[in-house]
């Protein structure tokens, strides 16, 4: 079975600019509008004295909420939002040059999870892992220190608010440094320190039948936390929210989105569950969004906190590094989460409380995953194990 992501990248489309009419392999269908009359995401000062408790509120109810205070300067997310805006104006072929290789993360193209669905998504994607250097040279072989600078000072910035608002939330599930060092296997001292994020530029241009076309599918993050940055003046972005269903969470000035990741509902046993979002697009205005992706440093494995397990809670999930869980994730999906399964022995006798966990045991040990390397491979089924 050769993998979904490869099948991904293989063609791009960059005719949607100049389309007149939504083709066919564009075409959704039409989209559930989201429901007007609801509550409004969750949105919260960080100087706030009850920052630590909206937040916890925010997280178990919502999965989402906007922050103000945050203390990211305005020039730096301006910078950031001017350099994305000239990079998806560069030429096509230019754009393409920087294209994201068939097994890999950074670069230009479609949005990673676009090989799941059938119907292509309007929008192109730019992903930063890691040092974006090579790239910079790519897109602007005469000028690439700017952008490279502008990057990285937003890598810096971004990565001290998301180790700061970690401690926020891990401080409302009364979690202390001591319990996430033991649950994240860290020698080194903070629980935190190489902690590292990617950065997804999103651009969704203006589209002639946006009821019908999609920006980017609903998806859940594979991250502990993602800030999102949206371009002012045009919504886009949408929330799953229970029975609401849909809503939309419409850009702040001065504010940053924060959804709970995939390892963070790892993290929290559960109690902060992760968010399903997308982004649907607009017939007149170009919008831009700009996710930082926070994860663990490599070869941290995060499993639930040990403080958050007893008899009532038992683990849900079993260790996982983040590297683990992207290829578990390009395989799998949304499924990825049901298969990072505790290990069972511990809790032989409490076979009843296992039961939400969707059983595709059979499948994953036996299944060979292809675009797995060997060495992750062994990784990957000893943590499932
Ligand atoms: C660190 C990450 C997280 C990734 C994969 C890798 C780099 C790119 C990220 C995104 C960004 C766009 C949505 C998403 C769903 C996608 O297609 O690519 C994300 C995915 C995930 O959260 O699973
Ligand atoms: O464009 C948006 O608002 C959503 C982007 C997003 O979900 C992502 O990059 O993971
Ligand atoms: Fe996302």
């Amino acid at each position: 079975m050769p993998s979904r992501l490869l099948d991904a990248s293989k063609s791009h489309p960059l005719d949607f600019y100049s389309l007149k009419e939504l083709p066919e392999s564009y075409r959704w269908g039409p989209l559930d509008d989201p429901n007007g009359s609801t509550e409004p995401v969750p949105i919260i000062n960080l100087d706030d004295p009850n920052a630590r408790e909206l937040i916890g509120h925010a997280c178990k109810s919502w999965g989402v909420f906007q922050i103000t205070n945050h203390g990211i300067p305005k020039r730096v997310l301006n910078d950031m939002e001017g350099t994305g805006k000239s990079l998806f104006g560069l030429p096509a072929r230019q754009k393409l040059k920087a294209a994201r290789p068939q097994d890999g993360v950074s670069g230009y193209g479609p949005a990673r999870i676009s090989a799941f669905f059938p119907k292509r998504m309007w929008s192109e994607g730019f992903t930063i892992l890691g040092s974006p250097l090579q790239h910079a040279r790519q897109l602007w072989p005469n000028d690439y220190r700017k952008f490279c600078d502008i990057i990285e000072e937003y890598q810096k910035e971004m990565n001290m608010l998301a180790g700061k608002l970690m401690w926020l939330i891990l401080d409302s599930l009364g979690v202390s440094n001591q319990d996430v060092k033991r649950a994240t296997s860290q020698k080194r001292p903070g629980p935190f320190e190489g902690s590292s994020g990617a950065i997804q530029l999103n651009s969704y241009p203006a589209c002639p039948d946006p009821g019908r076309a999609m920006g980017l599918a609903a998806h859940t993050d594979s991250t502990l936390l993602t800030i999102l940055h949206q371009s002012s003046g045009t919504s886009g972005l949408q929330v799953h929210h229970g029975r609401a269903g849909w809503v939309m969470v419409p850009p702040l000035p001065g504010g940053l989105v924060i959804n709970v990741g995939d390892l963070l509902q790892i993290l929290s046993n559960g109690q902060y569950p992760s968010v399903y979002h997308r982004a649907v697009v607009n017939r007149t205005q170009h919008r831009l969004s700009i996710a930082y992706l926070y994860g663990p440093g490599s070869g941290v494995r995060v499993r639930p906190i040990p403080k958050l397990v007893n008899n009532d809670h038992p683990p849900l999930y079993g260790p996982v590094t983040w590297s683990e869980y992207l290829e578990i994730k390009a395989k799998y999906f949304d499924k990825a989460l049901s298969l990072i399964r505790p290990n069972n022995d511990k809790n032989k006798n409490n076979n009843e409380n296992n039961n939400h966990n969707i059983k595709i045991n059979g499948p994953i040990m036996v299944a060979k995953p292809k675009s797995v390397n060997v060495d992750s491979e062994a990784k990957i089924l000893a943590a499932l194990a």
